[in-house]
């Protein structure tokens, strides 16, 4: 079949967000304009609650969180979110059926068990979540409308589907080929094999909902497309979702919209995330396939920043392999970035020593990263460009000042010398106002508190006095004490010396 894919796309009227985009739609970079700066809308297609997300689930819903993050953040375009749950589905039938509790249980505690660990990946949450049991009076009126059209027809059996053919070659936006016939059952009621179901018959012993056409319960791509068009309307900026969505899944939300909308182009961007694999193995990480990771057991062994950093490093589309190799080499560089910022407030401090640090060569490379980190999120969100871009500026700010790296006195790891000397500080600090406490009622007997307390403020003098001997030099101030190092200081902030 023919196949309309990126035939005639319409580039939309609005805001230019600066950013080039690869857009399923038509197969290349498109220059990301969104119907308003201050309200873009994205629609997200959600889990089906029927089990514990996985690392395949975790990693599409974390590359579209940064996505939308760098949107926000650095191109300036506030975004609306929305996501639907899919939480009436065959898959959620027979799992309660399994554990003997009702599909409505079922759904509502893997629902909350996915928010739980989309917040422990620290990933957004949508401005709006819609389930689909909660939107049925809806999905019923947009059966109606695609009925209405012509182009969805109910069967004797209370079934009702779309009628695939009279879209014409207009199907086909993203994949560009009208399906085959998929393995239908012979008793099928559909006029042809590759029509869709909008809403199912009711089976026995199945939850189902009243409607025009009898008992039933909606299909699966129907809810999207309602979905989306309660919050937004008849337009669309961004669709996302993995790229197995894309067919039939995505193909059949564009044709209800369009054909419910009349309107030629309904969502303008689709952004589709590449696959997390099990290293080694073809196959997606999956429920089905038994090979997966829980969210959950990678968490006990690795932070959500360690994964997040793992997302970072390859660009959202493609392919990704899962391994304790690459996890690791991803919590490397995150230690290195913490070191490192570590270092440079050690050195802004003055509690660092290390050689002349050329100042006006780190700002001119700060300002040079920022260019290059922007030029590559520009650039279809090209994270592992980022990535790189602000480890060069580490791996400079790194070589300066590691220079000599020591801490005034003696040889020990200077990270562990500056603690220690926090830890006395604050020790002190505590004895300090211990001793200056004045809770005492009268006169008479808070003049005798501090009498009974001087030694202890005598003490914290003397170590005050003592620790000059060894470079470092402590400030009372009114309700806190600071410290800092002798004698290097001013060198330390003589820039280019
Ligand atoms: N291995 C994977 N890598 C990347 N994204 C994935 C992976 N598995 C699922 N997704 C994405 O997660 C989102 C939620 O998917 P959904 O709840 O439909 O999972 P599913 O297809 O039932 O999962 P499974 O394949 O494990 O049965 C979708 O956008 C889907 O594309
Ligand atoms: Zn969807």
């Amino acid at each position: 079949a023919s196949g309309a894919r990126g035939q005639g796309w319409l580039r939309p009227a609005g805001h230019d967000t600066g950013v080039m985009v690869y857009n399923s739609l038509t197969r290349r970079k498109d220059p990301l304009i969104v119907g308003r700066a201050d309200a873009a809308s994205w629609y997200s297609c959600g889990p089906t609650v029927y089990d514990h997300a996985h690392l395949g689930h975790a990693c599409s819903y974390v590359r579209f969180d940064i996505i939308r993050r760098i949107l926000t953040r650095i191109f300036g375009c506030n975004i609306i979110m929305v996501m639907g749950i899919t939480d009436v589905d065959d898959k959620i039938i027979k799992r309660a059926r399994e554990m003997n509790v009702s599909p409505t249980s079922l759904a509502s505690l893997y629902e909350e068990d996915f928010k739980q660990d989309m917040a422990a990946l620290k990933v957004l949450p949508p401005t709006v979540y819609l389930r689909v049991t909660e939107t049925i009076p809806q999905i019923i009126s947009f059966i109606e409308g695609v009925i209405a059209k012509g182009h969805a027809y109910p069967t004797a059996k209370g079934n009702v589907y779309f009628d695939l053919r009279s879209r014409g070659d207009k199907y086909g936006k993203l994949v560009g080929v009208a399906p085959g016939p998929v393995g239908e059952p012979v008793d099928s009621d559909k006029r042809h094999a590759s029509d869709f179901a909008l809403w199912k018959a009711a089976k026995p012993q199945e939850m189902f909902w009243a409607s025009p056409w009898g008992n039933g319960r909606p299909g699966w791509h129907i809810e999207c497309s309602t979905i989306s068009s309660l919050v937004f309307g008849s337009q669309l900026d961004i669709h996302s979702g993995g790229i197995d969505l894309a067919f039939p899944h995505h193909e059949n939300e564009i044709a209800q919209c369009e054909v419910f909308h009349q309107c030629e182009q309904w969502g303008n961007y689709f952004l589709h995330s590449g696959h997390l694999h099990v290293k080694g193995k073809e196959e997606k990480m999956s429920k089905s396939l038994k090979n997966y990771i829980t969210i959950k057991d990678f968490l006990k062994t690795f932070s959500a920043d360690v994964f997040r950093l793992f997302c970072m490093r390859s660009s959202y589309r493609s392919a990704i392999d899962y391994s304790d190799g690459t996890m690791l080499e991803a919590k490397h560089l995150l230690l290195a970035t913490a070191a490192f910022v570590e270092d440079a407030r050690a050195y802004m401090k003055g509690q660092l020593v290390c050689g002349p640090v050329r100042e006006d060569v780190l700002w001119e490379r700060l300002s040079h990263t920022k260019g290059a980190v922007k030029a590559a999120l520009a650039d279809d969100f090209n994270t592992p460009g980022a990535v790189d871009a602000v480890m060069d500026l580490i791996h400079h700010g790194n070589r300066q000042l590691k220079a000599v790296t020591k801490f005034v006195s003696g040889d020990s790891s200077s990270a562990t010398l500056h603690s220690v000397v926090e830890e006395l500080v604050r020790f002190r600090l505590k004895v300090r106002q211990f001793a200056l406490a004045t809770g005492e009622a009268t006169r008479e007997a808070r003049r005798q508190q501090l009498l009974e307390r001087q030694p202890l403020l005598e003490a914290c003098d003397a170590l005050r006095r003592d620790l000059v001997a060894h470079g470092i030099s402590i400030k009372d101030r009114s309700s806190t004490s600071t410290w800092e190092l002798l004698g290097q200081r001013a060198e330390n902030h003589k820039p280019g010396s």
